[in-house]
């Protein structure tokens, strides 16, 4: 009998979901979810039923039963800082993925569901270079505040896969490349890659450029004034930053295909926020170039707004006087999340155990 391998790639705006045979994806489907399907819960943990049943669901109609498994893998989330590589998925990271030692995002739900699956059927599970990753300079560490360093949150797992590709087509080594990668997802991480390491990074959750549903970097103050004014709950205010802003605040739509629309349509206030998004995008380009003192191979552009050819056209516009600006839309996450799995059941690799890393 064949035995698969299960990825699952919970995100801000969807659930990604796919069936491997070795290295070879067999079955892939992106489940998109609105902001108003999401902002119905409260915790991400309280997604666990309604995503788990969206991807069991999918996993019966196009035929295929959990134990037909071979192994689970899933996009790891806001654990503790840890090293790049794939990992076996304990009690002690789940325990940590359910508190959301980092904070709160979907991708929590990717080891703990993985783990769900995988003890049922008596096989392993895994995540993959989660956004927990932690590769900065001291330099990069300090804000300002010394109570509030600043913190590695970032789409590590896709931004090495693309730029594992990119230093392929230049002929070197990754360690031989400086890059800056821009994934444009649900989040925005845009990061300069020094020798193939991420030494930097805006914080998809908290800061940078603002993204299809989050507020990025604010004034302070002013987010000071707004949090003690008396209007907002934490919980209410937390959820705004990050579910209810960027485009969801100033549009109603966490789709960046339905922003194009409306700008197509004649929606001159819709189509100055797309440019506002660019702009804030390039700005942080702009700021990676500085930290790798102006010495980049590549900027790469990567993630789902990245099929938008108005807002990359926009970006590149503004950058491409640094090096040449690259595509790579959608993502590589699924076959690196299958390749991570893969190494360690076929005994190349040994995963690595979370409590040991941290
Ligand atoms: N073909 C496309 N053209 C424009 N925007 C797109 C396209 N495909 C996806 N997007 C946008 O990309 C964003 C989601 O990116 P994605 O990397 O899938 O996010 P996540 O994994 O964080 O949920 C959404 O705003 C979505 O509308
Ligand atoms: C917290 C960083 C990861 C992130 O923002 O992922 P999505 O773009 O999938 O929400």
């Amino acid at each position: 009998m064949r035995r698969y391998i299960l990825v699952i790639n919970p995100g801000s705006t969807s659930t990604k979901v796919a069936v491997f045979d070795g290295v070879k994806n067999i079955k892939q489907k992106n489940l998109s979810h609105s902001a108003e399907e999401i902002s119905k819960f409260d915790k991400i943990t309280d997604q666990y039923e309604f995503r788990m049943n969206a991807i069991l669901n999918w996993l019966k109609e196009e035929g295929y039963g959990t134990s037909e498994l071979s192994a689970v893998v899933g996009r790891g989330g806001l654990l503790k800082p840890m090293p790049s590589g794939t990992y076996m998925v304990t009690d002690a990271m789940i325990e940590d993925l359910k508190i959301g030692v980092q904070g709160e995002h979907a991708s929590n739900l990717g080891g703990i569901i993985a783990k769900a699956i995988g003890d049922n059927e008596g096989i392993r599970s895994f995540i993959v270079d989660p956004v927990a990753v932690d590769e900065f300079e001291d330099i990069a560490r300090y804000s300002g505040l010394p109570q509030l360093p600043r913190r590695s949150l970032v789409h590590a797992l896709n931004i090495k896969a693309v730029s594992r590709r990119a230093a392929e087509k230049l002929n070197k080594k990754l360690e031989e490349c400086n890059f800056i990668v821009a994934h444009l997802g649900g989040g925005i991480s845009v990061a300069p890659l020094k020798k193939g390491r991420i030494v930097d990074v805006n914080n998809a959750n908290e800061g940078g450029p603002f993204s299809p549903e989050r507020a990025g970097g604010v004034p302070v103050g002013d987010l000071v004034n707004i949090a003690f004014s008396g209007k907002y709950s934490y919980k209410e205010l937390k959820k705004k930053m990050v579910g209810q802003a960027g485009l969801v605040g100033y549009l109603g739509t966490n789709d960046a295909r339905e922003v194009e629309a409306m700008i197509e349509r004649g929606d001159e206030k819709a189509a100055l926020i797309f440019k506002a998004m660019a702009y804030q995008i390039a700005k942080e380009i702009g700021a990676c170039a500085a930290v790798l003192s102006g010495k980049v191979d590549k900027i790469i552009l990567t993630g789902g707004l990245a099929h938008s050819k108005r807002l990359t056209q926009e970006i590149s516009q503004r950058v491409e006087f640094i090096c040449p600006v690259e595509l790579i839309p959608g993502e590589d996450e699924m076959q690196a999340l299958a390749e991570g799995a893969y190494r360690v059941i076929n005994n190349q690799e040994t995963a690595k155990i979370y409590e040991e890393e941290v």
